[in-house]
């Protein structure tokens, strides 16, 4: 049974690139990491698509042909994915149990909270063996005001409830902080105290603030996982995260590092910096 790891997360968190330099980041480890894009309205997609939900529907043909609008038209399209689940099945009997499948979802929140069709998806998944955890993807910019992070945290809570499976929130686009910010927040290990640092707090709503803070440290909504696409020791985090979450390690076989042809056999983190210095 492969492992999945469902990548969710607002518009814009970050889900695609992530996908995309975890993918490379297989590829110079030779573990075998596969994206699946299960979002019907995607555009220029950066990683090698195995499987692809646009194969069988499209939000562009949902809005032509039926007239949806597009959060209609992505509803739709998911719907008629979980009708049509024996094509997704099909293309996961053809993974085999050692390999990682990325499921790039879409960015609507709705899905996750409104209508119970991801978590039909997963129920179905894991129906079919797959193991399956969540990577929920939180942008730093979150960490710029109380607000902000109140309601990231808060939108990545309820959709996990939704979701009955092992969780990572993976905080992204870390290079965009001050590395004394990231650091400081990470060390600090709790809501409560993240937001009495902050200098800008709502005192109009400082109460309600301190008990959701409350809240989410009960809940650990707080042991984040730093990402950042231009650095290269973050895809191996997150993987280390994940497969602990999943327990790949225990199955997987322990590979051997790609001999590259006529070469003598480079260190494969050295290989990956230089992959990723060359896409920055
Ligand atoms: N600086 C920085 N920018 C990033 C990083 N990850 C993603 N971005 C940028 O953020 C924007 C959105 O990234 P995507 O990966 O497309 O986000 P997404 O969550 O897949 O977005 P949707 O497909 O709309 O749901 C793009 O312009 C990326 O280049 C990162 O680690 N650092």
């Amino acid at each position: 049974m492969p492992f999945g790891v469902l990548v969710i997360g607002p518009a814009g968190a970050g889900k695609t690139r992530f996908c995309a330099a975890l993918q490379t980041y297989g590829d110079v480890q030779s573990r075998s990491i596969h994206v699946i894009n299960l979002d019907p309205a995607a555009e220029d997609i950066p990683y090698r698509t195995d499987v692809d939900v646009r194969e069988i529907v499209t939000v562009d043909d949902a809005m032509a042909e039926l007239k949806f609008g597009p959060n209609g038209g992505l509803v739709y399209c998911m719907e008629y994915l979980l009708a049509h689940s024996e094509w997704l099945e099909e293309k996961l009997l053809a993974f085999a149990p050692e390999d990682t499948i990325l499921f790039d979802c879409p960015g609507q929140l709705e899905l996750y909270t409104h209508v119970p069709v991801m978590p039909r998806l997963v129920a179905l998944m894991q129906r079919w063996d797959t193991r399956l955890c969540v990577a929920y993807m939180m942008d730093s910019v979150s960490l710029g005001e109380p607000s902000k992070f109140i309601a990231g945290a808060l939108a990545g809570l309820s959709a996990m409830l939704q979701l009955p499976l092992p969780r990572l929130t993976v905080l992204s686009k870390t290079d965009l902080l001050a590395p004394d910010v990231l650091e400081e927040f990470l060390e600090i290990g709790s809501a409560t105290t993240f937001l009495q640092t902050c200098d800008n707090r709502n005192t109009k709503f400082l109460k309600l603030t301190t008990v959701i803070a409350n809240l989410l440290d009960d809940h650990s909504l707080l042991s984040y996982v730093p990402f950042s696409i231009h650095d290269e020791d973050s895809p191996s985090h997150v993987l280390t995260y994940a497969d602990q979450l999943t327990q790949y390690t225990d199955e997987a076989e322990v590979r051997i590092p790609r001999d590259i042809e006529g070469e003598e056999e480079e260190d494969p983190d050295t290989a990956f910096k230089a992959l990723m210095h060359h896409h920055r």
